[in-house]
């Protein structure tokens, strides 16, 4: 098929400088009408409608869901409207307008701390999708032509485990009296950020005394509205330091709000967070104006349903060939498995119909020397290669023949026709391949993967890339009919941890030495009993003592003599496990 240039030529779809090249998916033209029925019979464009406009499609937390809001301008874009009378253009600019002013003070000295110093060092304090959009597009803007100018003197760090390793790292070296804390959450409960921030105020106070003022004055928080009053408790001035967003931006596609736009205008200057805002627009507008078959999100969200509901394949691989975007795979794969990680569909019944990725990624050329084999010659993992016409910096070295953008390029080029063409067995042969190994050397082709070309990586561009994401997401949720912006998933093992704290706190607490805890099953007790015994004894003797040996050497016997599995002697001797 690769061969056929009219179904080459057919493939291609534009906008605004991007060039998505579809080709090299495994989908003829008769594939591609059905899959635009199939999103006739989904009512995707009168969904995607609904959700620019306002419709409350989050149901089951009886929400909007608006975050293209938060960079549709001060015109807006579609009919954007929340129906409890809040007009959340309007609601949006006041905060940016807040932001930019904060931005200015903070960056031209008028803002100092506590003791009068300027400040230059922000810490963002946040998890997930407060923390992962902020991040991915700090590391693009670290090298960005204007970035690197508008960035100097200053240090934006980001705090986000509640390993007590993370906050040693983030602040090993910073002078608290010039350090400003953002602490980044849209509830203000989540228990990691909130102990990080409870650290980072010690910090400060332990450094410049236990005044209220420190917090008042090296503190501020970007939360959502309902959250005010804990935003208040924790001391954050709430007129001054707290940067809202509403119920209707989900966590994970919050980066264009306050959560992205306090720590990257403080880091970079409100101008160029703009210029992502303009970006992630132009492509919003696409999105929603573009007819289905030149629509770059709608055919990728269709071509991901096709390949993991279709052709079954259940992981996808986002490979951008551009260093600075290192962190846009995790940011992704947050969006994108928070989002459609889910088992009911919006009637409340159980889907029986793969849904959902695994969504992973490294940028090239890194991951062709780490995963690629796999994807190669293991199982087939669709992938998504990314880009650029020009580098944010090349490089000509003297007696090069090509710059080392080309040469990174050369990679970005060959690899999707690697994976497509594979090596047949005579081609191995032709190439002198002792006969014994040729079976090793063949790749069976027929792996698909999208291109994805863009300019250059400007702040612009990331917008456009942060908006095509997040739509796929969107529009595969839509045609699978799940509610992509709730995440009911990550709520038990919240309640466990805090059950487990509990056992924690008594085990600590206790005067006994030997107090046994009793959790919720003999392996959860057996493996707290033990870390709570050898972090005491840890104190004293010096190091860790070995997992009990008996139970530990049964269960190798038994893998060793069932190895390799076969797929019905393990069916026989699964079962639930509660
Ligand atoms: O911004 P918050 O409320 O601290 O939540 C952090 C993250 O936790 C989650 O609720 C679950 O991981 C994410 O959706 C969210 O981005």
């Amino acid at each position: 098929m690769l061969r056929d240039r009219d179904r080459c030529d057919a493939m291609i779809a534009t906008h605004d400088g991007v060039y998505y090249d579809y080709s090299r998916q495994r989908v003829t033209a008769e594939t591609m009408d059905l899959l635009f029925d199939l999103a006739e019979r989904q009512m995707l464009t009168d969904r995607i409608r609904g959700m620019f406009g306002g419709d409350r499609i989050n149901f089951t937390e009886d929400r909007a869901v608006l975050h293209t809001a938060l960079r549709a301008g001060r015109e807006g874009i579609g009919t954007v409207f929340v129906d409890d009378g809040v007009d959340a253009i309007r609601e949006v600019h006041d905060v940016l307008d807040r932001v930019r002013r904060f931005t200015d003070a903070f960056r031209s000295g008028e803002i100092t701390g506590y003791t009068g110093k300027r400040m230059r060092n922000v810490v963002s304090v946040g998890i997930g999708g407060s923390y992962l959009g902020p991040e991915f597009l700090h590391e693009v803007l670290k090298t960005e032509a204007v970035g690197i100018s508008t960035s100097l003197g200053y240090d934006l760090r980001f705090l986000a485990n509640v390993d007590p390793v993370d906050v040693e790292r983030t602040c090993a070296d910073l002078d608290p009296e010039e350090t400003l804390i953002i602490v980044v959450s849209k509830t203000f409960t989540t228990a990691e950020t909130m102990l990080n921030a409870r650290t980072m105020r010690q910090w400060l106070w332990d450094f410049m005394g236990d005044d209220a003022d420190v917090v008042r004055r090296h503190v501020v928080a970007c939360s959502s509205v309902s959250a005010t009053e804990r935003v208040r408790a924790f001391g954050i001035d709430t007129d001054e330091g707290m940067f809202r967003f509403w119920d209707w931006v989900g966590g994970r596609y919050s980066v264009c709000g306050a959560a992205g736009a306090v720590p990257i205008s403080l880091m970079y200057g409100y101008d160029l967070f703009e210029k992502f805002l303009e970006g992630a627009r132009s492509m919003d507008q696409h999105f929603l104006n573009a007819p289905p078959r030149k629509n770059i999100p709608i055919i990728m969200g269709l071509l991901g349903c096709w390949n993991s509901s279709f052709m079954g394949y259940s992981s996808r691989a986002l490979i951008p060939y551009a260093q600075a975007l290192l962190r846009l795979p995790a940011h992704i794969q947050q969006l994108d498995m928070e989002s459609n990680g889910k088992r009911i569909n919006r009637h409340g019944v159980e889907i029986d119909y793969p849904v959902g990725e695994v969504d992973f990624g490294e940028p090239g050329t890194n991951s062709q020397h780490s995963f690629f084999q796999m994807i190669h010659q293991g199982q087939t993992v669709p992938v998504d290669f990314l880009g650029f016409v020009r580098s944010q910096h090349d490089l000509l070295m003297d007696n090069e023949k090509l710059s080392s953008h080309d040469e990174l390029m050369a990679n970005f080029f060959a690899q999707p026709d690697a994976l497509a063409n594979g090596k047949t067995a005579d081609e191995v042969r032709a190439e002198g391949c002792p006969e014994e190994l040729v079976l090793h050397k063949v790749f069976d082709g027929n792996r698909p993967s999208s291109s994805l070309l863009f300019p250059e990586l400007s702040a612009y561009v990331t917008g456009q890339i942060l908006s095509l994401y997040e739509h796929r997401t969107a529009v595969q949720g839509f045609i699978w009919d799940l509610n992509s912006f709730d995440q009911w998933g990550v709520e038990l093992g919240k309640k466990l941890a805090l059950d487990v704290k509990e056992h924690l706190m008594e085990a600590r607490n206790s005067e006994v030495g030997d107090h046994e805890i009793i959790a919720d099953n003999p392996a959860t007790s057996r493996i707290m009993n033990y870390y709570i015994k050898n972090s005491r004894d840890a104190v004293g003797v010096g190091g860790l003592s070995n997992p009990g040996t008996s139970a530990t050497s049964v269960t190798r016997k038994t893998h060793k003599d069932h190895f390799p599995p076969q797929i019905n002697d393990l069916g026989g001797h699964s079962g639930r496990l509660s």
